[in-house]
């Protein structure tokens, strides 16, 4: 029998002062596609930073790939990536290099020969085969985050965790999302996907998972657009108020991932 892609059991967590997580299960088989969706503040981040090593649970577990979290999970075969950073913050570089980065996890810190080679690739994938060459900072919002999930992809992996890839990209790099997933799910690429709207990934959804208060209230069927928004074309399903207000960057030690850079530049 194949292990779960991801595996989460009873899963808590802590920040600060608050229980944000309480008692979270989530399972995600190889080749399934899981949205991730909820109201602002019910603890998606968190769920998706615990999945890949940049929170410590309080208690439960994490599977991942039949490995235990805090052992020897292949890090090399799962992608992440992370909500609402730049691609240009940190020292200048140019798409190629970012994605590049993507090749170094842990126990590997020196660049594989070939890595140029792979980053076209990967930015290829994401529809940026032309501007490997141009530094980050001259590129779009929209086009800093495909070199975001080019970074991901570059290692190929078997499984991708992406924090609300495309929110607040523009509407070429939404399609050309939203195709690039198409092909690799068509691969068999696992994915867990933070949503806050299914857009232009709806097709691709095989399960919902939806988190309230840190819990989970739903995991089944994708919900249906409803109320005013239930329209074609907009296919929004979160409340428009936070049930909580959000608190930016995490103030925790980061432990056990090959992540963290990628939380040192959130904003
Ligand atoms: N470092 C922190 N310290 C204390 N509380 C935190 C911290 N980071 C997040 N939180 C709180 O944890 C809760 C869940 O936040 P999280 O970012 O996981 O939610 P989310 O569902 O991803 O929200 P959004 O849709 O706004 O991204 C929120 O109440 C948030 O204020």
């Amino acid at each position: 029998m194949t292990a779960p892609a991801i595996d989460v059991r009873d899963l808590h967590v802590h920040l600060g002062a608050s229980h944000v997580l309480r008692g979270v299960d989530l399972r995600v088989d190889p080749g399934e596609v899981v949205a991730l969706l909820g109201a602002n503040g019910s603890g998606k981040s968190t769920l998706v930073r615990t999945v890949v090593g940049v929170l410590e649970p309080t208690r439960g577990e994490v599977d991942l790939l039949g490995h235990r979290r805090g052992s020897d999970v292949p890090w090399d075969r799962i992608g992440y990536v992370p909500q609402r950073v730049s691609a240009a913050a940190g020292v200048p570089s140019t798409a190629a290099e970012v994605v590049a980065s993507g090749l170094l996890h842990r126990g590997r810190l020196t660049l594989p020969r070939g890595w140029r080679r792979q980053a076209r690739e990967a930015l290829a994938q994401v529809g940026l085969a032309d501007r490997a060459d141009d530094a980050t900072n001259r590129l779009s919002g929209g086009q800093q985050q495909r070199v975001l999930i080019a970074r991901a992809l570059v290692r190929s992996p078997e499984v991708l965790v992406l924090d609300e890839p495309v929110a607040g990209v523009d509407r070429p790099s939404q399609e050309a999302f939203a195709a690039t997933m198409a092909r690799l799910v068509d691969d068999g690429l696992t994915v867990l996907v933070v949503l806050h709207e299914l857009g232009e990934l709806a097709g691709l959804i095989s399960r919902a998972v939806v988190l309230r208060h840190g819990r989970v209230v739903h995991d089944g069927a994708p919900p249906r657009p409803h109320g005013e928004h239930g329209t074609e074309g907009h296919e929004h399903i979160h409340p428009h108020t936070s049930e909580v207000p959000a608190v930016s960057g995490s103030g925790l030690g980061l432990t056990d991932t090959p992540f963290e850079s990628e939380q040192e530049a959130r904003p």
